[in-house]
Order: structure tokens, then C-alpha cells, then sequence
């Protein structure tokens, strides 16, 4: 295993019934990366992420995440999560949302309320604290389960598909916040099919039917396929 590694899948596959939806992936993510997990609608990226936070387990192989075999309890402050739909109190207000997560992280008092002041400036929400999420839209429900994630600032952040549904100003400030933390040490794993967010990446994992076609930076991708773009790249790759 790399020295820096802080995630590592080891021959994981994972079946559904009769259908084999991950096939004997084998990846490491780097300390201090943003690594994107590029494929098409059901190809894996969301089976595979919910396992490296701890909601699922393979059907064999294994995930470590920080060295430690996963699902961890004692990895739960070290890791955010933010799942494709949006997990937030509808009839509560953002600030009661932020409130009960931060709690549940163990955030109190004065580190509380301006851990959701930060969180809140960084996805421009703080206008918008006490509101109800139901008078949320959907960007903004995105943003707000964004600074969620957030919350505790964890070591490896994970992120199901992060901008999906968010305009493209406000896109490109959520990723200018991914740089941020990503020079404060924190590791993003990013999965996505909008191919211009993929070139964003420091390294690409390109998954198709459950397979891990290609690993590389997005550069590399494109040099080592003679292509112009990624999703050409992908496409070769992926035998067209
Ligand atoms: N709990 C489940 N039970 C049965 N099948 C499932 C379950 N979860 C996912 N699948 C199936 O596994 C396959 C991969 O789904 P997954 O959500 O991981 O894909 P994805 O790459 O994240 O796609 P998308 O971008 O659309 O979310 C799909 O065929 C899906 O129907």
C-alpha cells in the first residue's frame, strides 16, 4: 500500500441479487487529492462511495479508509458524507438542520455556532440560516447538505455527484471551496458524469458496469488515449 494512501479498496465487488453491480475494484486515493469517480448513470459510483462512508459493505473484498477497515465507528468524525438526495428536515429551518447534525458530531456552544457561521458563508447560505428548508430550492438544498458535510471538518470528504441541479456561478464557487480545503489537507472523493467537473480533478477513477476502466490524471487520460477530451478518453477506455 502507498505511504500516503487514505483509501484503499481491495477487490471489492458488490451483487445485488443476481446482478453484479461493482467487479473487483482496486483503488488507492492519495492524502490531499480531489479524486473523481467518473461513469455514466449506474455504473457503480454511488454502490462504491456509500461503502467508503460506512453505509454499505461489499459482497467480498474490503475498504480501508485512514488505514482502518471499513464500516469504522471510530472513522465517523473523520469522514463527511453528502448522499446524492438530500437527508435534511424539511420542516425545520437550515440553522435547526445545522444545529442537530452539529450535534451529533459532538459540536457545542461557541465552536457550534461558528462552525455554521464558516459553513454557511462558503456555500452563500448565510442569508438564508432561518428559513424552513421546505422554501429551499433545489440548488440550495444541494448547498445546504454541502455545508453539512462540512460540519465537522473532516479529513476525507465525500461528495455523490455535489453539484448536480446547481448553476454554474455558484458551481464554480463550491469548487474554488473544494480547493480550499483540499490545501488545508482534506481528501475529496467526487463522483460525477459531467465531464468538464471530471478535468477539475487532480486524478480520475473512470467506472463502467461496475468495472474501474482507467485510473489516472485527467491529463494522462487524454495523452495516453491520443484524445482531445475525457469523454473520448472514456470512451476508449471503454472499448468504442
Ligand atoms: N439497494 C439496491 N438494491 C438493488 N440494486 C441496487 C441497489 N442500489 C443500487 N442498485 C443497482 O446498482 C446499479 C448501480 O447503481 P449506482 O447507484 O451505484 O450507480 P451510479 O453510478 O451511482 O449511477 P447514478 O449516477 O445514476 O447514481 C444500478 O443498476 C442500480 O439499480
Amino acid at each position: 500500500m502507498n505511504t500516503n494512501s487514505c483509501v484503499s479498496i481491495q477487490h471489492v465487488s458488490k451483487k445485488f441479487g443476481k446482478q453484479q453491480v461493482l467487479n473487483d475494484i482496486n483503488l488507492e486515493v492519495l492524502e490531499g487529492e480531489i479524486f473523481g469517480l467518473l461513469g455514466p448513470s449506474g455504473a457503480g459510483k454511488t454502490t462504491l462511495v456509500k461503502q467508503l462512508a460506512g453505509l454499505d459493505v461489499p459482497s467480498s473484498g474490503e475498504n480501508f479508509l485512514l488505514q482502518e477497515k471499513m464500516p469504522s465507528l471510530k472513522l465517523i468524525e473523520k469522514v463527511g458524507y453528502m448522499a446524492q438526495s438530500d437527508a435534511l428536515y424539511e420542516d425545520l429551518s437550515a440553522k435547526e438542520n445545522l444545529q442537530f447534525f452539529s450535534a451529533l458530531y459532538g459540536l457545542k456552544g461557541e465552536k457550534q455556532k461558528q462552525r455554521i457561521e464558516e459553513v454557511m458563508e462558503l456555500v452563500h447560505l448565510s442569508e438564508h440560516l432561518n428559513k424552513l428548508v421546505s422554501n429551499y430550492s433545489g440548488g440550495m438544498k444541494r448547498r445546504l447538505s454541502l455545508a453539512i458535510a462540512l460540519l465537522h471538518e473532516p479529513d476525507i470528504l465525500i461528495l455523490d455527484e455535489p453539484t448536480v441541479g446547481i448553476d454554474p456561478v455558484l458551481r464554480k464557487s463550491i469548487w474554488d471551496a473544494f480547493y480550499e480545503l483540499k490545501k488545508k489537507g482534506t481528501t475529496l472523493i467526487v463522483t460525477t458524469h459531467v465531464m468538464d467537473e471530471a478535468e477539475k480533478c487532480d486524478r480520475l477513477g473512470l467506472i463502467r458496469e461496475g468495472s474501474l476502466i482507467a485510473v489516472g490524471t485527467p491529463r494522462e487520460l487524454k495523452e495516453e488515449t491520443n484524445s482531445t477530451t475525457i469523454e473520448e478518453a472514456f470512451l476508449f477506455y471503454g472499448g468504442a
